[in-house]
């Protein structure tokens, strides 16, 4: 990513020349919207042409929450000739939301989203229109309401039993030596399991065979979920969009795109060659709604499931353990109730789950800290907010929640990782507190919670309960590697690998 940035800052530059003066001129005319009388928001000083680019760095959430120790809790920043606001306070946040809600609240979409969206007829970026509402009360009757993810408990149960099953055969190969140690790639494992079960939620049945085919579609969702978060030069300059042939950008999403629409296709002809059609069926209960969705449609809000669901479900489990194994007390904590509620059952039930009040606490935190590092929102008209600040209409908003979710205002000790900070802290996944909103908020909040948050709970209770981790060849907790990416859905940079114990002779 850092070496593409240079890339792109390079080209762009050594072209600034010839594209100065028209650029200018839509600066001159974004500055001024409609002759407003109120102020902009502070913005830090930039350069022509590549405005504050040059800022941004391989790490943009850090490198936007330093400027805004400087710039202030709302801030305008120009990547090249556009302006995107930049918030960095849950207030702000929370006001920007309520103020977008009672209008039309829509996000800006990016080239590469538009790609691999199929021109965006899918939940996150289609316009807050009747299609809009249709399809979200859909996706939601028929696949992640309460009841409904409550109904798939069976699908949940079988894919972890098999992830715990096979952790089992690996760590009875090496039971006979104590001293051998086997580390598991875990970061794999869960991409894998994530996966599974949501392919099985979606098409009724299991469509990869084996580890490695859910990985290689694991992946395939995960390139594709950062190209739907990366921005590429023609959406800052598109009179420039020809580099990003250059760059491999385009390339890259052709390579992304042309796979996964070959899957979505190849689910939906399989469901169609059916002779007794699944009542049951997602794909099918999307084909027969009145609202009349064509095959391009249905492809799109597949993707809102498994672009939205399966990586950011496998993130949340990676980092959970991660800290779990940096964070020895709160791992000896959380097993012991984990433990405590399931006592000699072979099997973890999910009503067993909501008794650990503890676990919840750990994967919250573990969602502050590492969950998306950022919402965007798209001003559909002028926007005059209490602070005596406009945002002019047809503007991009960008909320870091990397920052947000580390301010020391709202957290204490907002670096470290304490579950224990959200017990009995009335801090839910709605995002009504106005401080954590790790799934968003308002009318455009993930309507995945439930069905993300069932996953990851049964598969952490599951790797805890029946097993102790380790680091492995003696790596002490402290030297973890926590490197994360920054795309918006951050996962840790190298795999995480643990050796599991078992612990219980059970299953
Ligand atoms: C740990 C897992 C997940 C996290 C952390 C997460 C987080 C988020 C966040 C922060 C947003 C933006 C909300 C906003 O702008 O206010 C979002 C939107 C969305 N998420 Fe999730 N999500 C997760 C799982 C899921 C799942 C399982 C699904 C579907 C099965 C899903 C589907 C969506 C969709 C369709 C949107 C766009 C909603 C709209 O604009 O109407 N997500 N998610």
């Amino acid at each position: 990513m850092e070496e593409a940035k240079i890339c792109l800052s390079i080209l762009i530059l050594s072209v600034s020349l010839v594209f100065l003066w028209a650029s200018r001129s839509s600066w001159v005319r974004r500055r001024r919207p409609g002759g407003s009388s109120s102020s902009p928001p502070p913005s830090p000083p930039r350069l022509p042409i590549i405005g504050n680019l040059h800022q941004m760095s391989s790490r943009p959430y850090q490198a936007m929450h330093e400027l805004s120790k400087k710039h202030g809790p709302l801030m305008l920043v120009y990547i090249g000739p556009q302006p995107l606001y930049i918030v960095s306070s849950a207030e702000i946040a929370t006001e920007i939301t309520r103020i977008l809600d009672a209008d039309n609240p829509v996000r800006a979409p990016f080239r590469s989203s538009q790609a691999v969206l199929s021109g965006h007829r899918d939940m996150i970026f289609t316009p807050y229109d009747r299609y809009w509402r249709d399809a979200r009360k859909l996706c939601n009757d028929e696949l992640l309401s309460h009841k409904r993810v409550q109904s798939l408990h069976d699908i949940r149960d079988e894919q972890v039993s098999k992830l715990v099953e096979k952790l089992r055969l690996i760590t009875s190969s090496s039971a006979s030596d104590l001293d051998k140690e086997v580390a598991v790639d875990l970061s794999r494992m869960f991409l894998s399991v994530a996966t599974s079960i949501d392919v099985k939620a979606v098409l009724g049945r299991e469509y990869e065979r084996g580890e490695d085919e859910s990985v290689a579609l694991g992946e395939l969702i995960r390139k594709a979920n950062e190209l739907i978060s990366e921005t590429c030069c023609g959406d800052y300059f598109p009179r420039l969009s020809w580099l990003d042939t250059l760059t491999g950008h385009a390339r890259k999403v052709k390579n992304t795109c042309a796979p996964l629409h070959e899957f979505l296709d190849k689910v939906i002809d399989d469901h169609e060659s059916r002779s007794v059609p699944d009542a049951h069926n997602f794909i099918y209960r999307l084909q027969q709604h009145t609202m009349g969705l064509t095959r391009s449609d249905i492809k799109s809000l597949l993707l809102d499931v498994f672009l939205g669901g399966t990586d950011s479900s496998a993130g949340t489990m990676e980092w959970t353990m991660a800290e779990l194994v940096k964070n020895p007390t709160a791992m000896k904590k959380v097993q012991e109730e984990i433990r405590r509620v399931v006592g000699d059952k072979r099997k973890i039930d999910e009503s067993d789950v909501s008794q650990m009040e503890y676990l919840q606490c750990v994967i919250k935190e573990a969602l502050r800290l590492h969950g998306p590092s950022a919402m965007n929102r798209k001003t559909p008209s002028d926007t005059r907010l209490s602070g005596g600040f406009e945002i002019p209409a047809d503007s991009s908003i960008f909320i870091n929640l990397w920052a947000v979710n580390r301010d020391p205002a709202l957290w204490e000790r907002p670096l470290e990782f304490v579950p224990e900070r959200f017990v009995n802290a009335g801090h839910g996944y709605k995002g009504l507190d106005g401080k954590y909103f790790p799934f968003g908020m308002g009318k455009r909040i993930c309507p995945g919670v439930r069905f993300a948050v069932s996953k990851v709970e049964l598969v952490i209770a599951s790797m805890l309960c029946w097993f102790d981790w380790e680091l492995p060849g003696g790596t002490a907790p402290e030297d973890l590697d926590m490197g994360q990416t920054f795309a918006i859905v951050a996962r840790k940079e190298s795999p995480l690998c643990l050796v599991p114990r078992p612990v219980k002779a059970v299953c």
